[in-house]
């Protein structure tokens, strides 16, 4: 028997996992959500077998619950749970960007044979709802587990296939303490300084508008993430607080220690500050590929004139080189070049590099 499976939360992290679900397992998906329009989306793209706001109709019945809301509605959702029939043995997980909370929120589950285990996929978008889901949308990321010590290995194996297989995610298992402690590092504390940065910006923007126009590569890829959902990052800040204070202690030395060496005009310490930070983000583990991430890419720049999309394509069809997508970029964040070009094939990419550098254009191959 194929598992039943409901999506609590057809945005964009339950709509990207039910798409994954039905692409690549025989899963019968229920979603729900209090968003009729996100729901109808849902079932228009096959993310979900079965559509319903109502909660307790969601879940009757069901193997697997997969809590894909804000962290806020994350815990309001346990609590209704406890109330309503579950399936003996329901696995019970959900996708929320913080874990202590919810996974000490979720105890009161055990009152029921049910069993809880904390998640959280590694990967997502300042982009909002169902229109922003894929079903590559985690690939090749890694989706935390937090299991209890006393969990049932079973369930979780059970549980981290099943994933494994939608979200083609690698699973890993961590205390929830220790991922607050990173992901807080990592994800929540740069968005609050993308944030930060973004009003004080918009502050300025007030007296003078040059503020704006002038925000070229630097600003827009460092506060790409500050266009994120206010109320997902509220609850995510709000769940994490003890770690974020220590944080953002942390964070206040950084900015002073180099207030301080510009103050002094100390260029030695400027400069020392800068090649520690471009020595280790050159360290970077690479996530390899994915939908963030396609296999081979190429950028160039080309002349804004008629015809000179149609030119590059006709000197790569000569060549017989393969493209797998091209797109023209609107801005240059974090990117050099205004045309994308994607290859499945290596021999393809530097066949294409090779001609298109021949014919003059300046190719750039890697993200800098
Ligand atoms: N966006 C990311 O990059 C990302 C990545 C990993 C994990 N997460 C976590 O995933 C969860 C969902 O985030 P998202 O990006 O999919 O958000 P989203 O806004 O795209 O989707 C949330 C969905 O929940 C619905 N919803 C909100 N409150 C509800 C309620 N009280 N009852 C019923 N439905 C409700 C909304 O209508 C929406 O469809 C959050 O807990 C977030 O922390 C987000
Ligand atoms: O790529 C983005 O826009 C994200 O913000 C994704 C991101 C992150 O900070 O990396 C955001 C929140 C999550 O809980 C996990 C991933």
């Amino acid at each position: 028997m194929p598992d039943r499976i409901a999506v609590l939360g057809t945005g964009l992290i339950g709509g990207s996992i039910a798409l994954g679900l039905k692409e690549r397992t025989d899963a019968v998906v229920v979603g729900y959500d209090r968003s009729d329009e996100d729901l109808a989306l849902a079932a228009t793209l096959g993310a979900v077998d079965e559509a319903t706001t109502d909660l307790a109709e969601a879940v009757c019945d069901v193997d697997i619950i997969i809590i894909a809301l804000p962290v806020g509605a994350i815990k309001e959702t346990i609590n209704r749970l406890t109330s309503l029939p579950l399936k003996a043995a329901c696995i019970v997980t959900d996708v929320g960007s913080t874990k202590s909370e919810i996974v000490a929120h979720a105890q009161k589950l055990k009152q029921q044979d049910v069993i809880f285990i904390g998640g959280h996929p590694m990967a997502g978008s300042h982009r909002s709802g169902m229109k922003a889901a894929h079903s590559l949308l985690f690939e090749n990321a890694y989706y935390v587990l937090t299991p209890d010590p006393d969990t049932s290995l079973l369930a979780v194996q059970k549980l981290s296939r099943l994933l494994h297989l939608a979200t083609k995610a690698e699973l890993v298992i961590m205390d929830p303490v220790h991922h607050d402690r990173v992901v807080g590092a990592i994800s929540h504390l740069p968005h609050i300084i993308a944030a930060g940065l973004v009003n004080m910006v918009g502050d300025y923007n007030e007296q003078n508008e040059w503020f704006h126009r002038l925000a070229a590569g630097g600003f827009r890829s460092l506060t790409r993430i500050g266009a994120s959902h206010p109320v997902m990052w509220r609850d995510i800040l709000l769940s994490n607080r003890e770690e974020l204070i220590n944080l953002l202690d942390d964070w206040v030395l950084q900015i002073n220690n180099m207030r301080d060496a510009i103050h002094e005009g100390d260029g030695d310490r400027i400069e020392a500050f800068f090649a520690r930070s471009r020595r280790l983000r050159a360290q970077l583990p690479d996530r390899k590929k994915g939908l963030l991430a396609p296999v081979y890419e190429c950028w160039l720049d080309i002349p804004d004139v008629p015809g000179e999309i149609a030119r590059v394509t006709a000197i790569l069809s000569e060549q017989s080189v393969n493209i797998s997508n091209i797109e023209v970029l609107n801005n240059r964040e974090e990117l050099p070049g205004v045309l994308k070009l994607t290859y499945k094939k290596e021999h393809d990419f530097k066949r294409a590099v090779a001609c298109l550098k021949e014919a003059g254009y300046a190719v750039y191959a890697d993200r800098t």
